[in-house]
């Protein structure tokens, strides 16, 4: 497994040595070096004007120092380079979405009281956070969500009462107790936390509320990276990573993250956003899948698409529901059991967090779709690529500028059909919607006249219908052609 999904609302996924220790120590000295340390209370940055963030500047809220890299860091380091390329594909957030990447540090007794990162009420839409930590922490640090109203309410930043009438203040309340609705992310050199704090279809979801214990011994050093709706210019990274995608779409070499697992994730485009998956299916699984298709009675044929059965009992319904997991896992995505998380997942609703509000409408909606032998997508519009039998097709759109397409780069990118050839095992997500949540126009997909099997309850024939909340659509190849 790769990114460990740790809970599903808020959405927050964790990965062990997503940096290794040179990586770790390289962050540190290019913030030790800079010498632009300063107090997270006293910043006056844009971020502080906003009514978000005011509170921040009080010393028992927020007590560390930070410092933000900036472009002239990022072109003078290849390691800052790429760690920022791996953290915007790991996030699943297009290149030119990031804020400057932040280094904080806590010393002892440092902590940041309860708060939401995203304030698109007063214009700082920030749809992801990812974190990683620098080092090993002596004691305490943890990064904490608390997963329903009653935690929320014991790590307020306020004063509580505890039971032998002593005063405790905000979070010291709730870092010491052991609690299941308590998630909590110890901090490890190398451990990267990514969550959302926005819902899938882009409202802010109130339940992302976080904070950091207080640093009991030792010293905290973390690395973080904010994403914005809106194109976030000014970072170096975003040009290089552009131009990454510009080289794949004229099938340059595959040049990606491999990540825990061995699955390899390229990004394709920037917009629409389009990813890449190689080795997401193991060869065992491409086989078991294709004798499994290859198996239906009546034989499915060529074109004719095919419904996974949402019974239970059916043989390799263990492999269809691991394969649909790691799918949804892939897209960043809830995964919702359809025999059992869904149903916890709604009482988890109804339960948790009664008096805020909860977006129905974000429900995932992926669908996973299996091309089968024999099959031809295919679009015309496919032949300046030099369409193969089988390949998947993408017509993704004409944009309306270049720059809109594909960022910084985008002056020398050409938009146009997109193939990728099939390969066994290789997955491809599109992003339906932009980050904000708005249909993507630019994702209009046709329809592939494929053999698909959609892993949901209805089969799709035509393009994805944005109405109906579609998020993402992501289909792998079981099989070479
Ligand atoms: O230090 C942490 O673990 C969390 C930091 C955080 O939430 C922030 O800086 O916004
Ligand atoms: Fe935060």
């Amino acid at each position: 497994e790769e990114w460990l999904p740790l809970s599903s609302s808020p959405r927050v996924f964790v990965r062990d040595n997503f940096l290794n220790k040179a990586e770790c120590d390289h962050l540190r000295t290019l913030a030790l070096q800079s010498g632009r340390f300063r107090s997270a209370f006293v910043s006056n940055d844009a971020r502080s004007s906003n009514a978000g963030q005011a509170f921040h500047r009080d010393a028992q809220i927020r007590g560390n120092t930070h410092l933000y890299l900036e472009s002239e860091d990022e072109a003078a380091s290849s390691t800052l380079q790429d760690v920022l390329e791996r953290m915007h594909l790991a996030a699943r957030m297009p290149p030119d979405s990031g804020e400057k990447l932040q280094i904080a540090r806590y010393r002892p007794g440092e902590r940041y009281e309860m708060h939401h990162d995203s304030g698109p009420e007063v214009g700082l839409a920030r749809p992801a956070t990812l974190i990683v930590y620098l080092n090993d922490v002596e004691a305490g640090g943890e990064t904490i969500f608390p997963l329903s109203r009653e935690v929320l309410l014991q790590c307020r930043p306020v004063h509580h009462a505890d039971a032998d009438g002593h005063s405790r203040f905000g979070i010291e309340n709730c870092c010491n107790l052991r609690l299941p609705e308590l998630l909590r992310v110890a901090p490890r050199e190398g451990r990267a936390v990514l969550f959302f704090n926005h819902h899938l279809l882009g409202e802010k979801d109130v339940r992302a509320v976080h904070a950091s214990c207080p640093v009991l011994s030792g010293e905290k050093w973390l690395a973080q990276r904010w994403f914005r709706f809106e194109s976030h210019f000014g970072t170096a990274s975003a040009s290089n990573m552009a131009s990454k995608a510009l080289c794949l779409d004229r099938r340059c070499s595959a040049d990606g993250e491999r990540e825990q697992g061995g699955i390899l994730t390229t990004m394709l485009r920037a917009r629409p956003r389009v990813y890449m998956f190689d080795h997401a299916l193991t060869p065992d699984e491409n086989s078991r899948l294709s004798s499994w298709a290859a198996s239906m009675q009546p034989p499915v044929a060529p074109g004719q698409m095919l419904e996974v059965p949402q019974t239970t009992g059916h043989q390799d319904q263990v492999l269809l529901e691991q394969l649909r997991k790691r799918m949804h896992e892939l897209a960043r995505v809830p995964y919702a059991d359809p025999y059992e998380a869904s149903v916890t997942l709604t009482r988890s609703r109804a339960e948790g967090l009664p008096a805020l509000e909860v977006d129905h409408s974000s429900e995932p909606l992926v669908m996973v779709l299996f091309l089968h032998e024999n099959t031809s997508t295919g679009t015309s519009e496919s032949d300046a690529v030099g369409q193969r039998p089988g390949s998947l097709v993408l017509p993704l759109g004409i944009c309306a500028t270049p720059a809109e397409c594909c960022g910084a780069a985008g002056a020398r990118m050409q938009p146009g059909p997109l193939q990728v050839l099939p390969k066994a095992g290789r997955a491809v997500l599109v992003a339906l919607r932009r980050l904000d949540g708005a249909p993507d126009a630019l994702a209009s997909l046709g329809a592939p006249r494929s053999s698909f099997v959609k892993m949901d309850q209805n089969w799709i024939e035509t393009g994805p219908k944005l109405d109906q909340n579609w998020i993402a659509t992501i289909c792998c190849f079981a099989r070479d052609v």
